[in-house]
């Protein structure tokens, strides 16, 4: 999927979002600037939760809180977690089971956290703002789910 602004790749986040149940787990890979923070927060805007949606750069994970009843969204970066510390030992004010967590450079960290899982993987184009994004759906949970309901 390609999306040319960081308008549209805030819309497909928001389209993802429909998507999602409680107890979901995003792992979003990409180089620096890529755009998923920008994803994470059309997430957000599409589960209604409580923003904004900064970059964790202080904190390792924030708990955005529902407006409307749903799941909360975990929003952490593995980025500055360095080893393989693992989501759970945060200790976050907030169930994973009744959140949705969305781990920024989660790739080859948090694998081992959930056998379900959907990676989301970013890339650059050269020259102009355009993104391609790669949907990976892994286990069970996202079998039979079609992550290309998101593409259009
Ligand atoms: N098509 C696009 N999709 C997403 N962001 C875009 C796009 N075009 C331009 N941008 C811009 O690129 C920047 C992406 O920044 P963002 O913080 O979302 O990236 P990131 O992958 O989270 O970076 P980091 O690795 O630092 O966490 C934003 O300034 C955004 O406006
Ligand atoms: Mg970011």
């Amino acid at each position: 999927m390609r999306l040319r602004t960081a308008e549209e790749t805030r819309a497909y986040g928001t389209r993802l979002a429909s998507l999602l149940r409680p107890g979901d787990l995003l792992v979003l890979s990409g180089p620096l600037g890529a755009g998923k923070t920008t994803l994470v927060q059309g997430i957000a805007e599409g589960l209604k939760v409580r923003g904004p949606i900064t970059s964790p750069t202080f904190v390792i994970a924030r708990v955005h809180p529902s407006l409307c009843g749903g799941p909360a969204l975990v929003h952490a970066d593995a980025y500055r977690l360095g080893g393989d510390l693992e989501v759970d030992d945060l200790d976050l004010d907030a169930s994973l089971e009744e959140s949705v967590t969305v781990v920024e450079w989660g790739e080859g960290l948090v694998e081992g956290l959930a056998e379900d899982r959907l990676e989301i993987h970013i890339d650059r184009e050269s020259g102009d703002d355009a993104r391609t994004v790669t949907l990976r759906g892994v286990g069970p949970r996202w079998a039979d789910t079609p992550t290309d309901a998101a593409q259009e």
